[in-house]
């Protein structure tokens, strides 16, 4: 089966794309077609597999596929990069549009020309915080706030936020020490948290300055996540470490994001997305 692509990342959280719109991929191919395509080995190689596809309800649809084939609800580094392709590929009208995930529907604006979109504005809607809809188990009803969390080797904080997927933010002193590559891969299988969670370290700056560095469910250490920095926002304005409604430069192993929390509202995110590479990919396994 020969399958036409794009990739394309944001800030180098990098996935491939395939449009809905123009092919069809039968359902039970998705999560082993996201394996192959994405393997950095024997594939395109990429942090996993997006489709774009039409919406009865919004302007397009996005679905994510993790590097493991695991669907996620969201994928913040996605939606800009979905964002970019349907205005430079005529798939909207306006340069501000309606996108539909699994975990309900966000508003985009692109920045830039139909020949090239350079960054987009996502309005990515409202962070979960009670306990049990991120899913975190415990006492239900509350929010989870600079909670200890036993990670075995490390005695570590967690506050939990979800932005349509779970993230665990864990404050550190200085982000050249944190345990990325020996917690990240445990607290992400953790059983407090029933989904998976992706987790996130967070090195404060100043109120609106912080280093971020990400170990995704279902795709391990990559150079950014969009959902994840929403997250590391809303947890150090909950934590009191930066205020309502002012814009946090997030910095990310593959570059800056934007983001703002506005006090009862919505989470913005602001940033690029870039094209890198598209042709057909020659699937064996789906001949
Ligand atoms: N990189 C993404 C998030 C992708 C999904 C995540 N790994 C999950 O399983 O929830 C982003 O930019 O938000």
């Amino acid at each position: 089966m020969d399958i036409p692509f794009v990739k394309l990342h944001g800030l180098k959280n990098s996935y491939i794309f395939v449009d809905l719109f123009q092919f069809q991929l039968e359902e039970e191919m998705l999560a082993p077609l996201a394996i192959d395509i994405a393997d950095r080995n024997t594939g395109i190689g990429s942090d996993g597999l997006i489709l774009i596809h039409p919406s009865e309800t919004c302007d397009v649809g996005m679905r994510i596929f993790n590097l493991d084939g695991s669907e996620a609800m969201n994928c913040g580094n996605g939606l800009r990069c979905v964002a970019k392709y349907a205005f430079e590929n005529n798939l909207v009208d306006a340069d501000t549009f309606t996108i539909q995930t699994k975990a309900g529907q966000v508003e985009a604006q692109v920045h830039g020309t139909r020949k090239h979109v350079h960054e987009v504005t996502v309005d990515m809607g409202a962070p979960i915080l009670q306990r049990e809809l991120i899913p975190m188990l415990g006492e239900e009803g509350q929010q989870v706030a600079d909670e200890a969390f036993d990670a075995g080797e490390e005695q570590l904080r967690v506050t939990a936020v979800s932005m349509g997927n779970p993230h665990a933010v864990f404050f550190v002193d200085n982000i050249d020490n944190a345990p990325l590559y020996t917690a990240g891969p445990v607290i992400t299988n953790d059983s407090r948290f029933p989904e998976g969670v992706n987790v996130e370290f967070i090195e404060m700056v100043s109120e609106k300055e912080m280093h971020f560095r990400v170990w995704e469910r279902g795709s391990g250490v990559t150079q950014a996540c969009g959902t994840g920095a929403c997250a590391a926002v809303v947890a150090a304005i909950l934590n009191k470490k930066s205020p309502y409604g002012e814009e946090v430069t997030v910095h990310l192993s593959g570059g800056d994001l934007f983001i703002r929390w506005e006090k009862d509202g919505s989470v913005w995110m602001r940033g690029a997305a870039e094209k890198t590479v598209s042709g057909t990919f020659h699937w064996e396994h789906g001949a």
